[in-house]
């Protein structure tokens, strides 16, 4: 489709309509088939030996619908920066299509730009800046008059409380705040899509709260539609309309939180965490060892809710209980989805 929007944007942008379901919400992004595999320099059928690079993002599909909060949950090296990078017409795919707001941003990557605001993982062209100008300059990049950018600027440092630190370039700043900042200038001027990779990493709870307030207010008020990469299962889980579970390159489920809690709500994770060494003259504990994921001092197990309780009913008494620091029975997380489908195991967070 021929670029028919402003600098500003989204004023003339309509979400398209499924014309086979027409009740169903207008889709904001569509993704089919997007695939990609990066070359070694030089390329990879140069080299005499080694395999073929594994794609980054195998025939990934996706659709969100607008206002969804829709999440990318997956550990390091999912492919979750990939998939963005695409839909922000920054890296184009092998195969595939992305369509934003009815754009085809595969033939036109120029349009993203004016459709969607991005936080990458780096400040990158910011760290010069003040947080003041950061905020001022991508607003009137976004197309605002000087009047209105500095408007957009005052509204966004003061939602984050930012306003101390308005002065101070960004580079002077703590890797919490300087992130802070970098969501200040994403949120600078109204785009219908927000693209935010890891948009709290680093932060305190307060910068955190703040920050999702912050998201929620233009989605409430002004319909925005956010899709959010992250690695942290409780942040998913609270904030998340929609996820899709990302493995590598892969979509490997997709739903809403709950619904893809129900895949594994059989089950319930016990936290062990030991002293010292767990008791090897308890029997049922050098059984559960070859069950638990181990780190450190800490066992982790997934269990059937009955046999869980039997577990809990044998570290609470005699030996095992003087051996336990601490323990936790906890309903299933998104973790445990990840983990049921086939899922690597390590690099999802819980904080
Ligand atoms: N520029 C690049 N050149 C070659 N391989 C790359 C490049 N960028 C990413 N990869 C590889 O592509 C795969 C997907 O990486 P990607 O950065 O998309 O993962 P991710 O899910 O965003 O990870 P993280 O949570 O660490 O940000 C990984 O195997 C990674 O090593």
């Amino acid at each position: 489709m021929a670029s028919s929007i402003g600098r500003a944007g989204p004023q003339t942008t309509m979400a398209p309509r499924d014309p086979d379901n027409p009740a169903t919400p207008p889709a904001v992004v569509t993704v089919r088939g997007l695939t990609k595999t990066y070359r070694a320099s030089g390329g990879w059928r140069r080299r005499a030996a080694g395999p073929a690079p594994r794609p980054a993002n195998d025939a990934v599909d996706l659709r969100i619908t607008a206002g969804e909060i829709f999440g990318l949950l997956g550990p390091n090296g999912a492919g979750k920066t990939t998939l963005v990078r695409q839909l922000t017409g920054l890296l184009r795919p092998d195969a595939g299509t992305v369509s934003l707001l009815g754009h085809d941003v595969v033939r036109h990557p120029e349009l993203a730009s004016r459709l969607l605001a991005y936080l990458g993982q780096e400040a990158g062209a910011l760290d010069e800046l003040t947080v003041s100008l950061a905020a001022e300059t991508t607003a009137r990049l976004r197309g605002l008059d000087l009047a209105a950018a500095r408007a957009a600027r005052d509204e966004v440092l003061g939602e984050l409380g930012l306003e101390p630190l308005a002065d101070r370039p960004l580079k002077r700043l703590s890797g919490g705040q300087r992130r802070l900042a970098c969501v200040a200038a994403a949120l600078a001027g109204d785009r219908p899509l927000l693209v935010l990779d890891e948009p709290t990493a680093g932060m305190d709870p307060v910068a955190r709260r703040a920050v999702w307030s912050a998201i929620d207010r233009r989605r409430a008020e002004r319909g925005a539609t956010v899709l959010l990469v992250t690695h942290n299962v409780l942040e998913a889980e609270t904030v998340l309309d929609r996820v899709a579970v990302l493995d590598a390159g892969r979509v490997i489920a997709c739903d809403t939180p709950a619904g893809l809690k129900t895949l594994v709500d059989a089950h319930v994770r016990l936290d062990l965490v030991w002293r010292g060494e767990p008791p090897s003259t308890v029997p049922e504990i050098d059984r559960l060892r070859s069950l638990a994921r181990v780190t450190g001092r800490r066992w982790t197990l997934r269990l059937p809710q009955e046999r869980a309780r039997e577990v809990v009913a044998t570290v609470t008494r005699g030996e095992a209980f003087a051996a336990l620091d601490d323990f936790t029975l906890a309903t299933p997380s998104l973790e445990d989805v990840y983990l049921a489908l086939g899922g690597r195991g390590e690099g999802l967070t819980r904080q």
